[in-house]
């Protein structure tokens, strides 16, 4: 049985999340905590989940590497010099695991493959996502990373990350946000929950990878995969790719 806590316990995530570790015969759910409550009742954990907010996460996961608790972490709001931060802490706390996912949904994270496998192919790529209309942080994590994975892959294979474009922006934003040189344009809309295209466009074709999360519990399985895994992976995991043998 491993003793889980969650952050976040009554958002949108965290709530499904405390409700996926209650439904689990091998997980036992010991702390419930939202933002203003005592963290201490996290000190029954082995395993922390945090679904927060960008803001309050790092101060959250200093609190439980400093109280020799494993996390597993989906807020978004990670950069590079954030996951610096975390290395050195856990530099310093040998022996504890923590692992950040951009996205915990097994078809997201193939989506993400997928792309970075298209993308020396094609001339051009563009990144769509669309969310609910009460989401914290644009763009979201799954495009930052997606960007950052198709621009790895084409300066790899010698190719700009940004494809040809002689269009001159009449208006700030018209043509997106720039990650990594690759254009991302962020939806917001009620009755959507998540979902990205990637657009891939080169000598008279195209090519659409589409992921969409229709119901929060797409992403329980990739979750209570990092719960029942993290103990057995010291230091920092980005992605849950690694757990997935990709
Ligand atoms: N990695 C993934 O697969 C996914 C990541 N997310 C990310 O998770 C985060 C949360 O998303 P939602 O659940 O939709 O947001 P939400 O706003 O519904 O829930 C966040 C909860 O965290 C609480 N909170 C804020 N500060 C806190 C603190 N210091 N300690 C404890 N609780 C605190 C809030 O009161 C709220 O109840 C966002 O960054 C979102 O992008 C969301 C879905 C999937
Ligand atoms: O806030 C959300 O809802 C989501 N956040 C994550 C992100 O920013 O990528 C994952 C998923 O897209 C849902």
């Amino acid at each position: 049985m491993i003793n889980v806590g969650v952050l976040g316990a009554r958002g949108r995530m965290g709530a499904t999340v405390c409700a996926a570790v209650e439904a689990a015969d091998d997980l036992a759910l010991v702390a419930a905590v939202d933002a203003d409550e005592d963290r201490s009742a996290l000190g029954k954990a082995e395993v922390v989940v945090d679904f927060t907010h960008p803001g309050a996460v790092m101060d959250n996961l200093r609190w439980c590497v400093d109280n020799g608790l494993h996390a597993v972490v989906g807020t978004t709001g990670f950069d590079d010099d954030r996951l610096a931060t975390v290395r050195g802490w856990l530099a310093a706390n040998p022996g504890i695991g923590v692992l950040v996912a951009p996205n915990f949904g097994i078809a997201a994270v193939l989506m993400m493959r997928f792309a970075a496998q298209a993308a020396r192919f094609f001339e051009s790529v563009e990144i769509v996502e669309l969310h609910h209309p009460n989401k914290a942080d644009a763009p979201s994590g799954t495009a930052r990373r997606t960007a950052e994975l198709i621009a790895a892959a084409r300066r790899e294979a010698g190719l700009d990350p940004a494809g040809p474009d002689a269009t001159t922006t009449a208006l700030d934003g018209a043509r997106g946000a720039s990650v990594d040189g690759i254009p991302v344009h962020a939806v917001r809309l009620g009755g959507l929950v998540a979902h990205q295209e990637v657009l891939l466009g080169g000598s008279g074709e195209t090519l659409t990878i589409r992921h969409d999360s229709l119901d929060r519990v797409s992403f329980m399985p990739g979750v209570l995969l990092a719960v029942r895994e993290i103990s057995a992976r010291p230091g920092l995991t980005v992605g849950l790719d690694p757990l997935l043998d990709l």
